[in-house]
């Protein structure tokens, strides 16, 4: 019987946030991105255990609240995400059968029943998939200057998400496969596919944003108050 783990690369620095910290350690009502990020996978009961991937400096650091939960564990990122996620992986108690979930730090608002949408879609199959959304705006093609030089066709693009769920022994080989090759992969998904895999795309939702730029920390919040109703998320305690 397959066994479902997650593994969340939180060992980035947050350049585009310009804090001053690592955005994975900012507040929103008084619980850090990271915090808000594990606490959505945590809810899942099938979940057996989250080791979370961290600024190696980081690991010697106290952590407070749901981080306690005896299902998470620690390991020290590296230099990229796709490093971070391999070292993860690397240290989960998993057999190459089971499911692994690859979670951003970065996004705190996943819904319990996104979450649970993709577990169901995927674990029926073999390979594995990812939430994902149609792209609703027109794409332009750049230059140096921010000038357009070409409309692409949008039609059967999709913006990718996370979870990405997969096999851990295939995510494992299809990461080394990608770094051996010197593929800069920014999602799992294209390790997955770079070795032959089709991965599956399931609809998310658009409150499930990556917290990149400073701004993103309104709407985390906006969204987080949907998502909790029931709870008093006190206002003024984000930083
Ligand atoms: N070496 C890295 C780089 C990124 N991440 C994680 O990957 C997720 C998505 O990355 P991104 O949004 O790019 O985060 P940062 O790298 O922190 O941000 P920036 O690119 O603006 O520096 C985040 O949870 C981040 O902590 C990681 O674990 N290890
Ligand atoms: C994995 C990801 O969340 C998919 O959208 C995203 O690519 C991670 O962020 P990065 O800025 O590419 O590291």
């Amino acid at each position: 019987m397959s066994e479902l783990w997650a593994v969340v690369p939180a060992a980035g620095s947050g350049s585009r946030m310009a804090q001053g910290q690592s955005k994975q350690y900012l507040q929103l009502y008084g619980r850090t991105l990271l915090d808000w990020s594990v606490g959505s996978l945590l809810s899942c009961p099938q979940l057996r255990g989250c080791v979370v991937a961290l600024p190696k400096a980081d690991l010697a650091l106290d952590r407070v609240g749901v981080l306690e939960d005896a299902r998470v564990s620690f390991c020290a990122g590296g230099a990229s995400r796709a490093e971070s996620v391999a070292a993860g992986v690397a240290a989960l108690p998993a057999q190459d059968k089971d499911w692994v979930l690859v979670h951003d730090a970065a996004r705190p608002c996943l819904s319990r029943s996104d979450l649970q949408t993709l577990i169901e879609a995927v674990s029926g199959s073999g390979v594995g998939g990812i939430l994902a959304l149609p792209i609703t705006d027109t794409l332009k093609r750049g230059d140096e200057s921010d000038h357009v030089t070409a409309t692409l066709d949008r039609e059967a693009v999709w913006s990718a998400q996370t979870p990405q769920m997969f096999r851990v022994g295939e995510l494992r080989t299809a990461l080394a496969a990608a770094q051996a090759n010197g593929y800069a992969v920014t999602d799992e998904a294209s390790a997955m596919e770079a070795s032959g895999f089709a991965v599956q795309l399931v609809r998310g939702a658009v409150g499930n944003l990556k917290v990149t730029y400073a701004s993103d920390m309104q709407l985390a919040a906006f969204w987080l108050k949907q998502l909790h109703p029931q709870e008093v998320l006190v206002e003024g305690r984000e930083s």
